[in-house]
């Protein structure tokens, strides 16, 4: 008979060795891409990814480091992201074969790829994410309403958002300014009542539950480990699940805030947005109301997160060329008296392209899953079933496309007058040297409503105010996720009377 005590033992040695083997086996999975990967282009190592929680490193730095030259040579890398190693391209020429192949490389977004997560739980079956049939309902609702929009709003919240800056000012002359707290709260107001047919009141009210509650639940979603490995979210770990209900309070809460604007007073049968034609969509069957919800969120989500990130990026750039661009626009903003003129000014247009090149907001998109082996350019064969994304930072900085002064900040390369812009603003988005916005089939559907954003805020800043970066900010992006400088400050002057009170409406 075996004594108890060698029994335990034995068993002590039996779990052990499964442990170790589930440990090198998960090791192993993390470390080394899939066999069946193509060997035709290179691995970026795995620990890269998480270089930025460890180290006092940007994603431009680590871009620089170890991607900057495998996608050159290359156009694509294997990369590990998101608990899987995936496909990511710069290559225009395969960015356009992706973006066009539909079918083969099929959207997969996060209630697809990680339907198990705290992210997915937030933003649900989108417009962004969905393919097929049911993107095609989706866009048949939503295309119109963000196409054709009322820009008044953006002048209004332009004009409140400088007031909160001014008394910020208080009565000294300038001040050293945090600014990405005003910036999301503008955004998130100019976005809910352009699309969504309420005010979301960041801008008026200091305290903000419904604000509140988002910058908190984003702090969570946007934590480095989960969403590096967003498996663990589907472990009972208490602060995930606590974010599970959070999520899902936040969403009930904007539905709320949504049904007491348009629904309950029927405003949404007389009304052009896009919220009100998601409501009747909802209300003739259409589609179903998670499917509503799940819209509804990503509006506000997509349509005050990437405006939010662009509008940084073009502060930081005017202060940064603080005695160039921001006082060339200045000037060439002071003659403008008709609102519409601002899309056709070619200083502050060529600035804003170039400023969405520099550091396009979405850096890495991995939403792609192929639905069959096939064959990317002439010899990447792709196995089925792998996700393939796309670096937008590496396709708007490649030399080929570019220029050897790809990375500097040189907004002429756009042209100087209008028409030469424009020109060139569209063949470099349909050529994909340029994809900040995707383009094709499944391109942004929000440009026009951020940029317009964007130049009505500029402008209004421009006319209040003179800024460079602040002494104490240190130069430094976003370390992961979404583009933009992190944190940004900037040391804020008020201006005279007579630019500063000049009005635009
Ligand atoms: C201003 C900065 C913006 C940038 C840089 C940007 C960028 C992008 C990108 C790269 C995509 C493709 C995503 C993918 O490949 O999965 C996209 C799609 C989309 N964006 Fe934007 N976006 C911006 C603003 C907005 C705004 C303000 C809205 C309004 C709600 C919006 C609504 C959408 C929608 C609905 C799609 C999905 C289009 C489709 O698949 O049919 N975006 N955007």
């Amino acid at each position: 008979m075996v004594s108890p005590f060698l029994f335990e033992s034995k068993m002590m040695q039996i779990i052990l060795v499964v442990l170790l083997i589930l440990f090198f086996y998960l090791a192993f999975r993390i470390v080394v891409p899939p066999l069946n990967f193509p060997r035709t282009i290179p691995t970026i190592p795995f620990y890269v990814i998480f270089l930025p929680s460890i180290f006092d490193i940007d994603q431009v730095d680590l871009f620089n480091l170890y991607l900057k030259e495998p996608l050159k040579k290359y156009g694509a890398a294997k990369i590990f992201f998101g608990s899987r190693w995936n496909i990511v391209v710069s290559k225009p020429e395969y960015l356009a074969q992706i973006f066009k192949d539909e079918e083969t490389f099929a959207k997969s977004g996060n209630q697809k790829k990680i339907p198990y997560s705290v992210i997915a739980a937030y933003t649900g079956d989108n417009i962004i994410s969905a393919h097929g049939e049911v993107w095609k309902t989706y866009r048949s609702i939503m295309a119109n309403g963000l196409q054709q929009f009322d820009e008044t709003p953006f002048y209004h919240n332009a004009k409140l958002f400088c007031d909160i800056l001014q008394k910020k000012i208080g009565d000294k002359d300038e001040a050293l300014i945090p600014i990405s707290a005003d910036i999301q709260r503008l955004c998130l107001d100019n976005i809910s009542q352009v699309t969504l047919g309420f005010d979301f009141g960041g801008l008026r009210e200091e305290y903000n539950p419904l604000l509140e509650h988002l910058v908190n639940i984003k702090k969570q979603i946007f934590h480095p480990f989960f969403l590096t490995f967003p498996f663990f979210d589907s472990f009972p770990i208490p602060a995930r699940k606590k974010a599970f209900k959070e999520v899902e309070y936040f969403r009930q809460e904007l539905v709320s805030h949504i049904q007491q604007q348009l629904i309950k007073n029927f405003k949404f049968e007389q009304t052009t947005f896009v919220s009100s034609d998601l409501v009747r969509a909802f209300n003739n069957q259409t589609i179903n109301y998670k499917q509503l919800t799940d819209n509804l969120v990503i509006l506000l989500v997509a349509g005050h997160e990437n405006p939010q990130l662009l509008l940084t990026t073009s502060l930081y750039f005017l202060g940064k060329y603080k005695d160039t661009w921001q006082h060339k626009i200045r000037n060439e903003i002071e003659n403008v008296s008709e609102p519409k003129t601002l899309g056709e000014l070619p200083l502050l247009n060529s600035f804003l392209y170039e400023a969405t090149r520099m550091l396009p907001p979405l850096n890495t998109i991995i939403n792609r899953r192929t639905s069959r082996s096939c064959r990317l350019g002439s010899d990447i064969i792709i196995p089925q079933n792998t996700y393939v994304g796309y670096n937008n930072f590496g396709a708007a900085h490649e030399a080929k496309s570019w220029g050897t002064e790809a990375d500097k900040f040189h907004p002429e390369r756009w042209g100087d007058d209008m028409a030469s812009i424009s020109k060139k603003w569209k063949s470099a988005k349909s050529t994909h040297a340029m994809s900040a916005f995707h383009g094709g089939r499944r391109a942004c559907l929000g440009e026009k409503l951020g940029m317009a954003e964007m130049r009505i805020t500029i402008a209004e800043m421009l006319r209040n105010f003179e800024w460079s970066l602040s002494p104490h900010w240190k130069e430094k992006m976003t370390p992961a996720g979404p583009l933009s400088p992190f944190k940004l400050e900037l040391k804020l002057k008020r201006l005279e009377f007579g630019l500063s009170k000049k009005e635009t409406t």
